[in-house]
């Protein structure tokens, strides 16, 4: 079996067969020091040498995902993450989670440190009303939210939960003013302040949102949002319901709204373009305050903005806030529950946590990640808790990460040894002889080189991980 198809539990844990562990010892300064030779050669576009190109100049340190002054309005290094596992998660099609799975995830989400969990609405069944109360009694740091319609009779429910805010929806677009609810803005307006009222009224946080905003009428959007926010509603929220935004029409309606409301601005981005990480760092950009997140990204359909995506991005802008907010290294283990929750495996290329998001294979990559890990990576593994690993047994690698492997082994051969051994394991790669996951294989190999008794026969036998 591919080992890409283990599951994220046995990612980090189980012995990559074929790869050499980096120590990171001494890598962090190395770190950073090359993120800044990297930026000013990107931002500024030349070279970071003199004409003649030997002697480099001085280095600047720049981040180049660090926000600019021109983005007076961004809040990407000033946010709260609305974590909704618990409710648009429970709405992806293999959910079912049972009372004990929503505590046990409602725990490690507050442990990580998001600022809100949100729960399904207890309208929706008497196990989800009990479901809330529970979670509401447990005493966690998080705020707890629970995600209604906008209607009084949801509204009546929700604030006997003892949830500390609760998030009232309704569709505006045409579509679903046609087809869902049926009503016009009229009435829709008119039911949003009674039930804001009403919420308000029980001294707890309610936040109103527009289903399906970007298919909306943008004056209907604007009227009904100043209107809320004239009576004091918490944050109004933005919704992609249906993922068809891209980033640059979500900067342009946050960004405009943001010159309408004084309120907090929550932004919901579903992913059915693959647009959803992009969207919610683009509407932080234009002034968003909250972005709504699930784990995975689990949710209806393909679901939404997921946290470790959206992590992963907002360390990229500032390593230092998001570390300071989240428990990083919990990533990992909250993945891997909701995974198993709902019976899916972490995707291989999932930010920070995929099989080999912090694998480096060809020689080229390598021989500069084991000389300073900025060259090649944006993202710490160390920070996530994680590992760096160098993969050597097959026909990319080059001498020098060969040469990695030698040291660590302690084995002493010269440079033309493991040059000689590099061609060694490329001809048996090529040959098929050298298969995929054999560190022990290629271990004893470089040992039979140190004794020189390399011959075709002692070659490691084909396997496959
Ligand atoms: C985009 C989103 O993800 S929004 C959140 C979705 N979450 C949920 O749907 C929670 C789970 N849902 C449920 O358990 C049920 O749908 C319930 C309890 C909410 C309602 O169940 P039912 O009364 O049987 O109605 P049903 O689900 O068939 O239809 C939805 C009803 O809500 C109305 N409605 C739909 N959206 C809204 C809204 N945002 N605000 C007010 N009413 C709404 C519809 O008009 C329809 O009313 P009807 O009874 O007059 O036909
Ligand atoms: O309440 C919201 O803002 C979003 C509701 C929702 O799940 C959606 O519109 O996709
Ligand atoms: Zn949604």
């Amino acid at each position: 079996m591919c080992p890409c198809q283990n599951g994220a539990s046995e990612q980090q844990s189980a012995e990559k067969s074929e790869m050499v562990q980096v120590p990171l010892n001494g890598s962090t300064s190395a770190h950073s020091v090359a993120s800044t030779a990297a930026a000013s050669n990107g931002v500024n576009g030349h070279a970071n040498g003199t004409a003649n190109g030997t002697a480099p100049r001085p280095q600047r340190p720049i981040n180049p995902y660090a926000p600019r002054a021109s983005d007076f309005l961004s809040n990407v290094s000033n946010f709260k993450i609305i974590e909704s596992t618990l409710r648009e998660g429970e709405q992806f099609a293999n959910a079912f989670f049972d009372t004990k799975t929503k505590i046990a995830i409602a725990k490690a989400l507050d442990a990580f440190g998001v600022e809100y969990i949100e729960l399904t609405s207890p309208a929706a069944s008497e196990q989800s009303r009990k479901d809330c109360e529970a979670i509401c009694k447990l005493g966690l740091k998080a705020k707890i939210l629970t995600h209604i319609r906008c209607h009084m009779d949801d509204a009546r429910i929700a604030v006997e939960t003892g949830v500390d805010g609760v998030d009232v929806v309704i569709g505006t677009s045409s579509f679903l003013r046609e087809f869902s609810h049926g009503k016009d803005m009229a009435y829709i307006t008119k039911t949003a302040i009674e039930v804001i009222n009403y919420v308000k009224s029980k001294g707890i946080e309610v936040r109103f949102s527009s289903e399906d905003s970007f298919r909306s009428d943008l004056v209907d959007l604007l009227s009904i949002y100043q209107t809320v926010d004239r009576i004091g509603v918490n944050r109004v929220g933005i919704a992609d319901t249906v993922g068809c935004a891209n980033p640059r029409q979500v900067y342009d309606l946050v960004r405009t709204l943001r010159g309408v409301v004084s309120c907090d601005i929550e932004v919901h981005l579903h992913n059915d373009t693959g647009m959803a990480i992009a969207n919610a760092y683009c509407a932080l950009e234009a002034g968003a305050t909250h972005i709504d997140t699930s784990v995975l990204g689990i949710g209806e359909r393909v679901g939404i903005t997921p946290l470790g995506g959206l992590v992963a991005c907002l360390y990229a802008a500032n390593p230092e806030y998001v570390k300071s907010k989240y428990n990083l290294p919990m990533l990992r283990e909250i993945e891997n529950l909701v995974a198993e929750a709902v019976e899916v495996n972490v995707p291989f290329m999932n930010p920070i946590t995929g099989y080999c998001a912090f694998t480096h294979k060809a020689g080229i990559h390598a021989k500069a990640i084991l000389n300073n890990p900025s060259t090649y990576e944006i993202l710490k593994p160390e920070d996530f808790g994680l590992t760096r690993y160098v993969s050597i047994g097959h026909r990319l690698t080059g001498w020098n990460a060969v040469k990695s492997r030698v040291e660590q082994l302690g084995l002493k051969l010269t440079d033309e040894e493991i040059k000689d051994v590099t061609a060694k394991i490329k001809e048996l790669a090529d040959s098929g002889e050298l298969a995929v996951g054999q560190k022990e294989a290629l271990d004893r190999l470089l040992r039979k080189h140190r004794e020189g008794t390399l011959t075709r026969s002692s070659s490691p036998s084909p396997t496959r991980a």
